[in-house]
């Protein structure tokens, strides 16, 4: 199943630097292991906003939860998912 998310990040600016660092060092591998795995097809960055626009691919809303819930940054982050469907325009290839 396509999920398209919405993800603005919020850390707090008197987060311990150490702290911010480690967080965005684990967000990285968590993320691009996804990647990897073809789990997470888009990840862009909101030009001009700490926030993402992602597209990922996923068994069912459990393993969303699951990922989602998993992300270092989630403490930190307004999530908004908006579940994909086919389009009946759409061409193949
Ligand atoms: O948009 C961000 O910086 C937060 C984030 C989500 C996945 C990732 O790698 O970074």
């Amino acid at each position: 199943m396509l999920y398209h998310i919405r993800m603005d990040v919020n850390l707090p600016p008197d987060l311990d630097p150490e702290e911010r660092a480690d967080l965005l060092s684990r967000e990285k591998e968590y993320s691009q292991e996804l990647q990897r795995e073809g789990k997470w097809p888009h990840l862009w960055r909101i030009a001009g906003e700490y926030a993402n626009v992602s597209v990922v691919d996923l068994a069912d809303h459990d393993e969303l939860h699951s990922v989602l819930s998993g992300l270092p940054l989630f403490p930190y982050m307004n999530i908004e998912v908006t579940p994909l469907a086919v389009h009946p325009n759409k061409i193949d290839g």
